[in-house]
């Protein structure tokens, strides 16, 4: 049974990173996948803007949405002050066992807890299932026709808070265009664009930042 795409960039990250290092699975994962097979990953260029926004919140509890194999919740859990813990659904059963060996290899298994699941199953669980009380930072990354209704869910559960800050990926590539007329016209969110690239392509993207007002 030939490998996946996402087995192969694992093996590539066990085979050339160095273990307990987030940065080096992170260039790893970007090197090969910029190298060798394109994939969804978040990219370094627009992983910058991910670390600036999570320095700039500075979350006690993050959730992300869409971990794919595992490349934001690293580079996102390495910039985790102690005690800080990153959530991060999967909906995917293959995905999620590459994201949990890519994030055990990274050494960042402790700030990290993986849920399997679709998002909006997963989300209406937090406060009792996982213990949140509102959430600091969110990073959506998952399907884009998901972008608005999770948004909504997080505010109708009462996961958000005067200050919490969403990141949103893909806003121009895929695209998700109800996501970006539904944060821009509420008046509950201060939003922020920031022009990109898609991830190791020279094609147009742009992340969204929305702050929530209360
Ligand atoms: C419902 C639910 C869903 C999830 C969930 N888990 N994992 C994901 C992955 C979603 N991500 C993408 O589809 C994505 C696609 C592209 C792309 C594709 C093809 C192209 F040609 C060009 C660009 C680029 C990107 O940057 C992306 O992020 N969703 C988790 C929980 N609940
Ligand atoms: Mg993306």
């Amino acid at each position: 049974m030939n490998q996946s795409k996402e087995q192969r960039i694992l093996n590539f990250v066990l085979q050339n990173a160095v273990r307990g290092d987030p940065c080096s699975v992170v260039d790893t994962i970007d090197k090969y996948c910029s190298q060798k097979e394109w994939a969804m990953n978040v990219g370094d260029e627009k992983g910058k803007i991910l670390d600036k926004t999570v320095e700039e919140a500075n979350p006690s509890v993050a959730l992300e949405l869409g971990t794919y194999c595992g490349y934001s919740a690293v580079r996102i859990s390495r910039l985790l002050k102690t005690g800080a813990r990153l959530l991060t659904v999967e909906f995917n059963p293959e995905f999620a066992a590459i994201a949990k060996q890519m994030i055990e290899f990274a050494g960042v298994q402790d700030k990290v807890k993986l849920l399997e699941g679709p998002s909006e199953e997963i989300i209406p669980q937090l406060k009792k299932k996982y213990e949140v009380d509102t959430l600091d930072f969110v990073f959506l990354d998952h399907w884009k026709d998901r972008y608005t209704p999770d948004t909504i869910l997080l505010q109708e559960c009462n996961l958000l808070r005067k200050g919490s800050i969403l990141l949103a990926d893909n806003i121009i590539f895929p695209g998700a265009p109800d996501f970006l007329n539904y944060v821009r016209k509420s008046p509950h969110f201060q939003c922020t664009n920031y022009p990109s690239h898609l991830e190791y392509m020279q094609v147009e993207d742009a992340m969204e930042k929305a702050v929530f007002l209360g």
